[in-house]
């Protein structure tokens, strides 16, 4: 189901630019992902800046390269499939470089992720508020009790209503919209620099999605995190990023500011993304959220 843009959404949260000035947290350039059993060019070309507390949207078709790209950043491409050109930075760091236990080091720690299937991400065995706990006792060293009650203040920062009855749940016992907080409760457990939300919104109704959406937002304004947040749905990136990067069959076709791409979009491809989403209220976004570039000349001076 397609999100409609919500239009309260906060415009201060969604329009915070990547500040230049700002420390680069990921760097990619020209990165090209391979499949060397089919021997076809999966990924081919995508460079970006991300910098602190920036945020920023892939958006394309399905098989359009979006997970892919961020599978590379994670170091988690699938065995056959490898970073065949370019470079990927992750906080200085040329990631190629790492280990398998610099990698585990990183994970979590520096970058992590939420995607679309947050139950499939759960022990459907294990409270989940033991599942966020173990993440701060292996990675933090957090004693029992430390660690129990950082987890439910996690749970309060992701906005779950008592977090201490959230904490004794086992998954099957969780909507989809709590699952997916208890996880973004454990992505940024270790105060990530980088969280990456691989259509993290998808799977939910268009209200849950909204708060989400707010939620990563708000977590982004008042803690720092810089964002990628991936979606098929032009509205859902619209509403929180700085920047878009429109992906088709593995390639970039468009690049650039939000607004920039809203109001000016170049390609045939985003332009029909955006003429796609004028019945969802796209437009009505762009009245109240995005000011036109003329108006918002100063803000990004
Ligand atoms: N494990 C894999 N083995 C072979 N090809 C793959 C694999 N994973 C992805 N691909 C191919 O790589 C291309 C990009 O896939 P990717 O998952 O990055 O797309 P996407 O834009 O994230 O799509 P979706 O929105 O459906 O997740 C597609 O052509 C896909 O078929």
């Amino acid at each position: 189901m397609t999100a409609p843009v919500n239009p309260t959404a906060n415009p201060a949260l969604s329009t915070t630019a990547n500040e230049p000035d700002s420390e680069i947290v990921l760097d990619l350039k020209n990165v090209t992902i391979h499949d060397d059993v089919a021997d076809n060019e999966l990924v081919k070309g995508v460079s970006f800046t991300l910098r602190r507390g920036g945020v920023l949207g892939i958006v394309g078709e399905s098989g359009s390269g979006k997970s892919l790209t961020c599978r590379a950043i994670l170091g988690i491409l699938p065995k056959h499939i490898e970073v065949s050109g370019g470079s990927i930075d992750l906080l200085g760091r040329d990631v190629s470089s790492l280990t398998l236990k610099e990698w585990t080091g990183l994970r979590g720690t520096n970058i992590a992720a939420v995607f679309q299937d947050p139950g499939s991400y759960l022990n459907p065995s294990i409270r989940v508020g033991k599942q966020v706990q173990e993440v701060l006792r292996v990675k933090q060293h957090l004693g029992r009790r430390e660690s129990r009650l950082r987890t439910l203040e996690l749970f309060e920062a992701v906005r779950l209503n008592d977090p201490a009855y959230v904490y004794q749940q086992y998954t099957h016992e969780l909507s989809g919209g709590m699952l997916q907080r208890v996880l973004i409760a454990a992505a940024i457990a270790l105060e990530p620099d980088v969280l990456i939300a691989d259509e993290a919104t998808t799977a939910l109704d268009v209200t849950v999605q909204a708060e989400i959406l707010d939620l990563l937002g708000e977590l982004k304004a008042r803690t720092g995190l810089s964002l990628i947040v991936v979606s098929h749905d032009l509205a859902v990136v619209a509403q929180l990023c700085d920047e878009v990067l429109v992906m088709k069959d593995g390639a970039v076709v468009e690049q650039g500011l939000t607004r920039d791409i809203l109001y000016a979009p170049k390609h045939e491809y985003a332009k029909l993304l955006i003429a796609e989403h004028e019945q969802y209220g796209l437009e009505r976004y762009l009245d109240s959220a995005v000011p036109e570039p003329e108006q918002q000349e100063l803000d990004y001076a």
